[in-house]
């Protein structure tokens, strides 16, 4: 369990981390949801005790970090995506690591396995690809057998078998009953691992939510309607809770109304209708409404936009 109670970090004038506050549970992948620049990167690095909060407190496990003996049994975590450059053998980078923690020789072999490294143990680490290098981090962050494992962006830059294998991985320690918690910059991603999401923007909380819950949201249908008398039908439609949007002359977006409703309304006004089509907005697109939001409300000094709504 990660708890991070009103976490802010300002580097100077830069607010990175502004009054964060939320828990990542055990048993599920949570996925740490933000554009660049977010603040994701230096929220964990205050998880770790890397980087001291400006104001607020985070625990693992209840404790903060640095209060823990043997903090690497309590979390294990992969923060860059960086090759290790050492002369060492993969299997001497983590018997080296093991020793500094009284971690024995079996439980190298054992993650050696667990991250499929087992053919390459003993080459040099440094002659690694990124994604056997991705491989070496996981399996170091996993050496102390880790109640918390926590990962930014370990996806960047693997290709498909690398992704498809720590989607995999993920899932596979999350079911073991760990708390897992991954960073990423795109929902696509996070919609293929996470259970749950925790969506930042400019240092910001902009949603704590299942990922069921933002796929039902995010999968509310629109019309989209054509006609050539569309002035005329957009006024029959607008009403208290329906909204009306056109992009180009004789095209309309219409949310609150089924086809149906539209259909009925046109034919007893009747208007003509050249398109009647349901519309579904991705996921893709609506965590980039969401974090537009947050964008604008940092922005804009005329107001605040309340999180997870959308102006337009
Ligand atoms: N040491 C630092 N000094 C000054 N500014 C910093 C420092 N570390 C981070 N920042 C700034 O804080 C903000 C948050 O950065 P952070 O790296 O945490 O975001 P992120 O969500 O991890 O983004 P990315 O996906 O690009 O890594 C950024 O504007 C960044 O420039």
């Amino acid at each position: 369990m990660i708890d991070v109670t009103h976490l802010s970090k300002r580097y100077g004038d830069k607010v990175a981390v502004d009054d964060l506050t939320f828990r990542v549970r055990p048993g599920i992948v949570t996925g740490f949801l933000g554009p660049n620049g977010a603040g994701k990167s230096t929220t964990m690095r205050m998880i770790l005790g890397l980087d001291a909060p400006t104001s607020g407190t985070v625990t693992v496990n209840g404790r903060r970090y640095a209060d823990h003996r043997a903090p690497l049994r309590e979390i294990g975590a992969l923060l860059e995506a960086k090759a290790v450059h050492t002369g060492r053998s993969a299997r001497n980078h983590l018997l080296a690591q093991a020793a500094t923690h009284g971690i024995g020789r079996r439980r190298v072999d054992e993650v050696i396995d667990l991250v499929g490294l087992h053919e390459v143990a003993g080459k040099r680490a440094g002659g690694f690809s990124l994604g056997m290098g991705q491989r070496l981090g996981i399996a170091a962050a996993l050496l102390g057998d880790p109640a918390v494992v926590m990962l930014d962006e370990p996806v960047n830059g693997l290709d498909p078998d690398g992704i498809r294998w720590i989607r995999g991985l993920l899932r596979g320690l999350a079911a073991q009953g760990r708390t897992v918690f991954v960073s990423s910059h795109l929902m696509s991603e996070m919609a293929q691992t996470a259970e749950h999401l925790i969506v930042v923007g400019r240092g910001r909380l902009i949603a704590d939510v299942s990922l069921a819950e933002f796929t039902r949201q995010a999968s509310r249908t629109g019309v989209r309607v054509r006609s050539p008398q569309a002035g005329t039908l957009r006024e029959l439609l607008v009403g208290a809770d329906v909204a009306v949007t056109s992009g180009e002359p004789g095209l309309l977006e219409v949310t609150g109304l089924s086809r149906e409703q539209i259909g009925d309304r046109a034919a007893a006004a009747g208007l003509t209708l050249h398109e009647l089509t349901a519309t579904e907005a991705s996921l893709e697109e609506a965590f980039m409404t969401m974090t537009r939001d947050a964008v604008e409300y940092q922005g804009d000094p005329t107001g605040p936009v309340p999180a997870g709504r959308s102006t337009r």
